[in-house]
């Protein structure tokens, strides 16, 4: 018997305008991806601009800094873009032609207009800063120290860029700038906000000690958890919503060449012999110099009674431990007016943390070859001891390419940092690893410029900045799954049963 024939039911227009609905509802879900993914895109980046110069003791270096505009109060964002070398000496050295010293820094202010793209000149910041150079030549003749900061000021005032200033930095400042640089580079300032911040016992991320060591003067400046006794040395920092308590000093006259002066001066013969066998030079190595040439100098004035040969001749000897004795003599531990301190009567709290040691500590750690493996402190001792003992044709003959005046004092440079950072600041063998020596952190200087212009430039907020709870490349994929999520359901339940039981009432 045939079966009777079912009629095929007409497909209704209700099945034809499901259809469409559901082609219609994923096809929005599409817009709607679309145009939350094209509101949110961050963005185009706005480039800014900044220049630094570093008038120091020794030499001046202008920094060019650039960063996104739109993040500029993210942590990390700035990024030192160039480094120029000004010629000769630093600008105190112009102290008898005043006027010279501000046409000494064009060369480097050219090379920034080449750099920096003609449309952001005039909104680039351009700030100088002078450091114990400077601090020197203002003690002995502050007249010729204005002179000299006038001639500087002109020159940058007539440059294209937005002028902001050139000043003689303190030596607190330069502490503190070259904290708030390495810490900045090394990302210890960015505190997780996220969920994680709400975990027990989230470890927050540790700031590291900066140790400076210039030509005149040298830094020490760590955050500490003890009381501060004297103010002179005691910061307080809220960055990025954490407050910080932190240690300063600035030994004017302890940077490494006018450590040296110091040294030459406690040890000259007081005879008429015109020859000063000094251990701290290479054997062989012979320099001239002069009583005046020598006292030249605010650090050392308090000797300028002692008599002594006009001219003298320096013979190296070469023997590091007759050397560290005589850098010995320059530090002074015998009073002390708090309850512990550094050296000459300076209050220090108990070393805390990891250390960053940069500019001469860096160059002269990286001559030695001790910046990339970890060396104990007797193997940091041992090297010096033998760069010492060589004589000096075989060193000079060795390093043909490196300055005589950098190459010579390698063996006084070497024992004066151990003098300092041991007998001085207290670092023994057990911390020694705390100390690492850092040239550029991320491509950037070591040292106090970046960190004095994310102050000036207000690019270091108290608070941490809103930022958004995902960041967007997670935000798009979360949208993107969602939605192909939700379709995938969509085309399930219609493919599953033509009339969809979910589309059926009562259940959706
Ligand atoms: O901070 P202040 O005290 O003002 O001094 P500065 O800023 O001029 O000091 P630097 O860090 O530029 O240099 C510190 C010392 O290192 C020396 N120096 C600079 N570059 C060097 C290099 O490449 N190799 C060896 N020594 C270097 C320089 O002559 C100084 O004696
Ligand atoms: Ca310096």
């Amino acid at each position: 018997m045939e079966e009777p024939k079912v009629a095929k039911p007409k497909k209704t227009w209700k099945g034809k305008a499901l259809f469409i609905l559901g082609v219609l509802f994923a096809l929005a879900v599409i817009a709607l991806i679309i145009t939350a993914v094209v509101q949110n895109k961050p963005l185009p980046e706005n480039i800014k601009y900044g220049i630094v110069l570093d008038a120091g003791s020794s030499h001046t270096s202008l920094y060019i800094y650039n960063w996104p505009a739109e993040k500029e109060n993210d942590t990390g964002v700035v990024k030192q873009v160039e480094e120029c070398k000004v010629e000769g000496n630093g600008i105190s050295s112009y102290y008898k032609e005043p006027g010279k010293a501000g046409p000494s820094l064009e060369a480097c202010v050219n090379r920034a207009q080449q750099v920096i793209p003609e449309n952001k000149y005039k909104e680039t910041p351009i700030y100088l800063g002078a450091t114990a150079g400077m601090r020197l030549l203002r003690m002995s003749n502050n007249t010729l120290a204005n002179e000299v900061l006038l001639s500087v000021e002109n020159t940058l005032r007539s440059s294209p860029f937005d002028f902001q200033g050139a000043r003689i930095i303190t030596g607190q400042d330069e502490g503190a700038y070259g904290w708030i640089t390495i810490n900045y580079l090394l990302n210890n300032f960015v505190q997780d906000s996220s969920v994680l911040n709400l975990l027990p016992n989230f470890r927050k991320v540790e700031t590291s000690g900066a140790l400076d060591l210039g030509g005149a003067s040298t830094q020490i400046t760590f955050v500490s958890n003890e009381d501060i006794e004297s103010q002179d040395n005691s910061l307080h920092f809220r960055l990025y919503g954490k407050n910080y308590n932190v240690y300063t000093h600035s030994f004017l006259c302890y940077g490494k060449d006018q450590a040296l002066r110091q040294q030459l001066v406690k040890n000259l013969p007081s005879t008429e012999n015109s020859t000063i066998f000094d251990p701290c030079f290479n054997s062989g190595y012979r320099r001239n110099s002069s009583i005046s040439e020598l006292y030249s100098s605010p650090c050392v004035s308090e000797y300028s009674t002692l008599d002594g040969p006009i001219n003298f001749e320096i013979k190296g000897t070469g023997n590091y431990h007759l050397c560290k004795a005589n850098v010995q003599s320059i530090f002074n531990r015998t009073h002390c007016p708090y309850s512990q301190c550094s050296f000459n009567g300076v209050f220090q709290p108990v070393l805390q943390g990891k250390f960053g040691a940069f500019s001469a500590f860096y160059f002269v750690m990286d001559f030695l070859k001790l910046t990339q493996e970890k060396a104990t402190l007797d193997e940091v001792k041992e090297r010096i001891q033998q760069h010492c003992s060589r004589p000096w044709d075989e060193v000079k003959t060795e390093f043909p390419k490196i300055k005589v005046k950098y190459l010579s004092e390698y063996c006084f440079s070497g024992a004066y940092i151990i003098t300092l950072l041991e007998l001085g600041y207290g670092f023994n063998a057990d911390n020694w690893k705390d100390i690492s020596f850092l040239g550029k952190i991320s491509g950037s200087d070591a040292g106090w410029t970046l960190g004095y212009m994310l102050n000036l430039t207000n690019m270091i907020p108290a608070e941490l900045p809103p930022s958004p709870p995902l960041s967007h490349g997670v935000y798009v994929g979360l949208m993107v799954f969602f939605s192909i999520f939700l379709v995938f359901i969509m085309l399930t339940c219609w493919l599953g049963h033509r009339k969809p039981r979910c589309l059926q009432k009562g259940i959706i």
